[in-house]
This record gives structure tokens, sequence and C-alpha cells, in this order.
């Protein structure tokens, strides 16, 4: 059953004509305006418990469709309800229903200690003492907040606030979490953490996720499923790998052989076999015919290698074809 419905929804922003030559920067102060379509008819639901990755390039739409989502922006057309609420009407019951993370920007105070911020949450929310210190006690076995409990947020690393950031938004237990950039600027342990905590949030209460990063591994570990846009329309809305299917059949076994062994030997059945410019051998197969423990087994009996590795397919690579394809 759908948490989140939008239907047809579009945002207009009104925007200066940029000005080039003499002076522009100031001649861009008067400069006549047009207006800019950011969301452009977007349409598509999300069910109770499903983590879905919003995915575009950079000015896309993808901040001003979760601003909408959420309630911060008034859309120009079209319609949204999360658990039947629409987000701009009636913000103090949303409020209750939905968790915010942007990663550009903390929700919490910047002046107070972490614990000071997470208490003033509690109080607005109405959370009793001991479901506050309950969830603190879960949130802390995955986001080790008790380590700067007591630290200004200005004061803590980026990691840190994240961390604090992902704490505040779910105290109050939302139905639907949105991410804007959650991992964005995060070393690979601190973007682990923040993924772990979100699965495990998602697995135990079927908390509701919507994401927006520029990681693809942010997707790839949490979502089954990705709604795609291109200059504020929906391009896909589907499946992760049977997108990745569709559009990058193909697997390979790339082959370092050893010193002096027989390079032309290295091959496989049902697989073509490539000269990379790099000395190495791509043994490139479709997944339904053979699968990669045959190849390897084949080229490793043949002759002698000095490593492989299994190339997969990126979630990268597929999005830059489709946006090839809804370009042509
Ligand atoms: N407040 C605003 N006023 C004017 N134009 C805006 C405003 N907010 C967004 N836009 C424009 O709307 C378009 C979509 O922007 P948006 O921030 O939603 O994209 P995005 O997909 O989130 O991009 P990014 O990945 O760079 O964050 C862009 O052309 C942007 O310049």
């Amino acid at each position: 059953m759908p948490i989140i419905e939008v239907a047809e929804l579009s945002k207009d922003f009104r925007k200066p004509q940029p000005t080039t030559g003499r002076l522009a920067g100031v001649r861009q102060l008067w400069a006549p305006t047009r207006m800019v379509r950011a969301v452009d008819r977007v349409g598509f639901t999300v069910d109770r418990g499903e983590m879905v990755g919003y995915l575009g390039a950079n000015g896309a739409g993808k901040s001003t469709t979760i601003k909408m989502l959420t309630g911060i922006v008034v859309p120009t057309s079209g319609t949204v309800r999360v658990d039947g609420v629409v987000p701009w009407k009636d913000r103090k019951k949303h409020a209750h229903n939905i968790g915010v993370v942007f990663g550009q920007k903390t929700q919490l105070w910047f002046d107070l200690p972490l614990r000071v911020s997470l208490e003033t949450i509690r109080d607005l929310y109405r959370i009793s003492a001991v479901e506050y210190a309950s969830r603190i006690d879960e949130f802390n076995e995955v986001l080790q907040l008790k380590d700067f409990l007591d630290t200004p947020i200005r004061s803590l690393s980026l990691g840190q606030r994240m961390r604090g950031d992902l704490a505040g938004a779910m105290l109050h237990r939302p139905q639907v979490l949105y991410l804007d950039e959650p991992t964005v600027g995060l070393d690979v342990v601190a973007k682990q953490a923040l993924r772990d905590f979100i699965a495990e949030q998602n697995r135990a209460h079927s908390t509701t996720v919507m994401i927006t990063t520029h990681d693809m591994d942010d997707i790839e570990q949490l979502c089954k499923r990705i709604v795609l846009i291109d200059r504020g329309r929906v391009v896909y809305d589907g499946n992760l790998s049977a997108l990745k299917r569709r559009y990058l059949p193909f697997r390979e076994v790339v082959i370092t052989p050893a010193e002096g062994a027989g390079r032309t030997l290295i091959r496989a059945e049902r697989a073509d076999r490539l000269e990379n410019p790099d000395g190495t051998i791509s043994l490139r197969f479709d997944p339904e015919q053979t699968s990669a423990a045959a190849v390897i087994a084949q080229a490793i009996s043949a002759t002698e290698i000095a490593d492989l590795h299994v190339n997969e397919p990126k979630l990268e690579d597929v999005v830059r074809l489709i946006y090839a394809e809804a370009a042509r």
C-alpha cells in the first residue's frame, strides 16, 4: 500500500536571464527574468517500507522534488500525499510522519551540544523519557553517539554531525525518512555507518526511505528500486537489477596472465575473449548463458594466471546510457 503518492507534480522558478559582457555581474541585477521548470509532471508512488533511490544529474530537479514532498516548497501544480496528508497544508501532522536529512545543511542547533539538540527534539515531539532513553540506546549501537553527545554541533566532524543529524531525524520514529545527499564528503567508514543505520531502521521499523545521492554505492547497498529524472521528468522508474540487465547485460572476468603463461589458452566456453591495452584479458559473458565460476574455472585450468577480478555492471554506466537515450 502506498505511503507516498505523487501525481503530475511540477515546480516553476523565476530566474534572471544570464547576462554576459562588460559589468555582467552588475547588469545581472536588472536582468529580465524567465520561468524555469525544475520539476515537470512527476508521478510515482512509494509503498510502506520501500527504499527508493531518486537519481538524476546536477540540476535535474531532485532536491526540488524532495522539498515539495517534505512541505518546504509549495508546487506550481500537481498533488502530493504522504500517509494521506498534503505536506504543505497540514504541516504539523506531516512533521510527525517524516524525518529529513540534508547532507549539506544540519537540522540541529549549531551552538548547542548534540545532547541538548536531541532533548529539544524529544520535547518538541513529546517523546516519553523511557522511549527517548531506549531509542538513544538503539541508535548508539550503530551510530556511536556516546562519544560526542556533549560536543556542540559546530565542533563535530562532518561524519559525527551526520550521525547526529540522522539520530535527530529518526528520534520521533517517523514513517518516512528523506535523505538528500546524506553521505556527501564522508570517508568510507563514516559512509558505511550511515548506510548500516538506515538499513537497520528500515528492517526494524519498516521505515520508508527516499534517498537522493551522487554516490552510487549508497543506492547499490540500500535500494532495490530507483526513480531516475532528467530535466525534471521521470525517465525510469523500476527495479535496479532489471535496469542493469537491460542496459548492461554482460559481465566480465578480467585476468592478468602470469609471466610466460600461454596467453592464448585463456578462454572459456560461451565467453568472448578480449585483449585489453593494459595486458589483461577480458572474458565477457552473458550471465544467462554461463556463470563467473564456470568462466574462471576454465581460465585457471588452462594456464597460470597472476590475478583476476569480476567486473560487475556499474549503476553509473547504466545512468549514463539512459541519459544518452533520453537525449536522442
Ligand atoms: N529557489 C530556486 N530559485 C530558482 N531556481 C531554482 C531554485 N531551486 C532550484 N532551482 C533550479 O531548479 C532546477 C533544479 O534544481 P534542483 O536543486 O532541484 O536540482 P538537483 O537535481 O537537486 O541538483 P543537484 O544534484 O545539483 O543538487 C535547477 O535549474 C535549479 O537552478
